[in-house]
C-alpha cells in the first residue's frame, strides 16, 4: 500500500482552516488538521514544500515510522509549525487506518473508556452581569462545565470577551489589533465574578477560568488563592510556561487546580510540570502536539502522576481536530474534560462530521476513521483571508502576553 497523493486545502468559512488530505493507491484517503491561528500559510508551505514530497510512495500503514521520520528526519525538532504539520499527517494516517480496518479511531486505540465526553463551553460578557447571564444560558443548554471570562473596567478588550455569544473568534484583523492588560485591575475584578457566579448558581457546575499567560507566578499564586472559595475546576495558563519551574511558586501557594498546555508542541514542554506534579490537567491537543501518536505518549506520562487531560478545543482547531480529539477522549483512561467552542454553521457544513453534543457531553459516532470529512467544493468557495490574533500592551505601552 502506498501514499499516492497529498494536498493541502485552505478554506475560510468565517475563519481560516488548513487541512491535509492524503490519498492512497487503494482509494482510501484520510484528512488531518494543520491550522495554526494567525500563521496558517507557514504550515501550508512546510507541508507542500517539505513534507508532501517525502510522503509520496510511503506505506501509510506505518504511522509510527512516518511520525519518527518527520520528527527525527527534519533534524530541526519541535516548534508549532513543524508539529502542526506532523500532526496533520499523523491524524490523516489514523483516519486511513481506521477506514482500512472498518473501525473508529477510538477502537484502534484500545476501545471505549467512557460513553460521553464532558465538555466545557465559553461564557463571556462585557461585565460581571453579562457573564453571569451567559453562564446561565450555558447551564440552560445543558453544560456541566463552563469557562467564565469577563471584561474588566479600565482594560481595553480584555481576553476572552468576544463579539458573539457562541462563536467567539479573536483572530479578526488583517494586522494584529492592540488590546490592553493591567494585572491589578484584573485581580480586583475576577474574584468578584466567581463570587457572583457561585452566589447565583451554587456549586453544582464546574467553573473554569483562563489567565491566558498574563500573570507572573506570584500574581498567579495570588489569584489562585483568592479563587479558592469558589472551587474552580481549573485555572488555566495562569503564568507563561516556557519555564516549567515557574509553576512551583504557584503550586506552593494555592490548591486551585492548574491547567496548561494549549501552546505546547511536545512532551518536552510538559515533562517537568507533570513529573513534579505542578499541574492537574494537561491541555495539549491533537493538532498542537504532533497528532494522536504523540498525544498518547503525553497522556501516558501524565497518567503516572494523576494528571488528567483537558484538550484545547477553541474554534481555531478545525472540526477535524475536534473529531480526532473526541476519539482520543473516548479512549484515554486519564480523561479530565474537553474544551468545546462551537464552530459556525458554515464551518460545520464544510467539514461534515458524526460527533454531536448532548446534555453537556459530546459523543463520537462509529464511522470508520475519525468521522470527519471535508467538502472540497464548498471549501473552495471560501478563500483564505489574512487574520491575526491580537497583541496586548500595558497602559504605558509595554508589550505583554496576549
Ligand atoms: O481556548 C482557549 O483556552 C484559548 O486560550 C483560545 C486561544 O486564545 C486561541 O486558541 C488562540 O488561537
Ligand atoms: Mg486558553
Amino acid at each position: 500500500m502506498k501514499i499516492q497523493a497529498a494536498r493541502v486545502i485552505v478554506t475560510c468559512p468565517g475563519r481560516n482552516f488548513v487541512t491535509l488530505k492524503i490519498e492512497t493507491d487503494q482509494g482510501v484517503y484520510g484528512i488531518g488538521d494543520a491550522t495554526l491561528n494567525g500563521r496558517e500559510l507557514a504550515v501550508v508551505s512546510y507541508l507542500e514544500d517539505h513534507v508532501i514530497p517525502c510522503l509520496i510512495g510511503m506505506d501509510p500503514r506505518r504511522i509510527e515510522d512516518i511520525w519518527q521520520y518527520l520528527y527525527r528526519g527534519a533534524y530541526w525538532r519541535r516548534g508549532p509549525v513543524t508539529m502542526r504539520a506532523i500532526s496533520a499527517v499523523d491524524t490523516a494516517l489514523w483516519d486511513i487506518k481506521g477506514k482500512m480496518a472498518g473501525m473508529p479511531v477510538y477502537d484502534l486505540l484500545g476501545g471505549r473508556s467512557r460513553d460521553g465526553i464532558m465538555v466545557y463551553g465559553h461564557a463571556n460578557g462585557g461585565d460581571i452581569e453579562e457573564t453571569v447571564d451567559a453562564v446561565g444560558s450555558y447551564i440552560d443548554m445543558g453544560y456541566k462545565a463552563i469557562r467564565a471570562q469577563t471584561g474588566v473596567p479600565g482594560i481595553k478588550d480584555a481576553y476572552g470577551v468576544g463579539r458573539g455569544k457562541l462563536f467567539y473568534e479573536p483572530a479578526d484583523a488583517a494586522l494584529p489589533s492592540v488590546t490592553g492588560w493591567d494585572t491589578r485591575k484584573a485581580l480586583n475584578h475576577v474574584p468578584k465574578l466567581f463570587e457572583k457566579l457561585r452566589a447565583t448558581y451554587g456549586f453544582d457546575h464546574h467553573l473554569l477560568h483562563d489567565g491566558h499567560h498574563r500573570y507572573t507566578p506570584q500574581e498567579a499564586a495570588n489569584l489562585g488563592k483568592m479563587l479558592e472559595p469558589y472551587q474552580l475546576f481549573w485555572l488555566e495558563d495562569c503564568t507563561p510556561a516556557e519555564n516549567q519551574e515557574a509553576f512551583k511558586l504557584v503550586r506552593q501557594h494555592t490548591v486551585t487546580p492548574l491547567a496548561v498546555g494549549e501552546i505546547f508542541n511536545t512532551i518536552w514542554d510538559c515533562k517537568d510540570l507533570i513529573q513534579n506534579q505542578l499541574i492537574d490537567f494537561i491541555r495539549c491537543t491533537v493538532v498542537g502536539a504532533g497528532g494522536i501518536t504523540h498525544l498518547r505518549r503525553i497522556a501516558d506520562l501524565a497518567a503516572l502522576y494523576q494528571v488528567r487531560t483537558g484538550s484545547h478545543g477553541a474554534t481555531d482547531l478545525s472540526p477535524v481536530t475536534m473529531g480526532a480529539a473526541l476519539h482520543f477522549d473516548t479512549w484515554v483512561p486519564n480523561f479530565g474534560i474537553q474544551e468545546y467552542m462551537r464552530h459556525t454553521p458554515e464551518t460545520d457544513e464544510v467539514f461534515p462530521h458524526d460527533y454531536r453534543f448532548e446534555a453537556g457531553e459530546m459523543f463520537v459516532g462509529d464511522t470508520p476513521g475519525h468521522g470527519v470529512d471535508i467538502d472540497e467544493t464548498l471549501a473552495a468557495k471560501y478563500p483564505y483571508k489574512p487574520a491575526y490574533l491580537p497583541v496586548a500592551r500595558l497602559e504605558d505601552g509595554t508589550m505583554w502576553n496576549w
